[in-house]
């Protein structure tokens, strides 16, 4: 069986980066970086984790000096940025294949004016992607998580977001983990993949670790 999935997170910084270290790991996937906003290239840095010699990594199709949401950074390149520039790789064809998103389901990919935008949410279900989202564990976390849940939730009563399931990125917190997990169970019919704790440093050893822990 063939895996795709589009990973997204509850904000920017949050490990999505690591965290598709450990999926093309794990499935030996293609990765691709649509937007690529500022350095050092989260490509790179997914090569750098991992040690499978399968996985193939695709160019990104938008590198974006500055280190912004990709709707002030395409701006300052004078680049504009569109739904209709994206379509799943030619190479990514019945291929294992992690596609890592820019910060957050809400960052704006491109900005008119009225309050006219198409954000990381609307290329999600452009691509036609599973989605996982990975869920750090801080003070305030809960909120951001499920803010980011019911966006997704509402999509869904259009059926066109799949959560395929949530990784929680983080020292452990079983209260806040319990009503995630309650939520994401009872609303979305998803679950937790997989648990990463707070490393003192991450190594391709560390990648490799957390990929045979991961649950499909
Ligand atoms: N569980 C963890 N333990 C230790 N360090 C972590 C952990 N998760 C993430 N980090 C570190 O936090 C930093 C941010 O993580 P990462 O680059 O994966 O975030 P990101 O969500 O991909 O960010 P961006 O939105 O820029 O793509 C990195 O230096 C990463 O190594
Ligand atoms: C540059 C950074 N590392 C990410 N790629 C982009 C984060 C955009 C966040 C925008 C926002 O939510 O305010
Ligand atoms: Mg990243």
């Amino acid at each position: 069986m063939q895996h795709q999935y589009f990973i997204s997170a509850i904000g920017t910084d949050s490990g999505k980066t690591l965290v598709s270290a450990i999926l093309v790991e794990h499935l030996k996937a293609h990765y691709w970086k649509p937007i690529q906003a500022g350095l050092p290239k989260d490509t790179d840095q997914v090569k750098e984790l991992i040690s499978n010699k399968n996985s193939i990594f695709l160019k990104e199709r938008f590198c974006l000096s500055a280190p912004m949401s990709p709707h002030a950074a395409a701006k300052i390149d004078k680049i504009e940025i569109k739904l209709s520039d994206f379509e799943l790789p030619i190479e990514s064809k019945n291929q294992n294949l992690i596609v890592e998103g820019a910060g957050g389901l809400f960052v704006p990919i491109n900005y008119s004016k009225n309050g006219k935008a198409d954000y990381v949410i609307d290329l999600i279900e452009d691509l036609k992607l599973p989605l996982i989202l990975v869920c750090n564990l801080y003070l305030g976390s809960i909120n951001h998580t499920i803010l980011s849940l019911e966006a997704i939730k509402n999509r869904n009563e259009n059926r066109n977001i799949n959560l395929k399931g949530i990784i929680l990125n983080g020292e452990s917190n079983p209260d806040s983990e319990q009503i995630i997990e309650d939520y994401i169970i009872h609303n979305l019919n998803s679950k937790i993949i997989l648990r990463i704790k707070q490393e003192k440093e991450i190594t391709k050893e560390i990648v490799k670790r957390y990929a045979s822990q991961i649950i499909l």
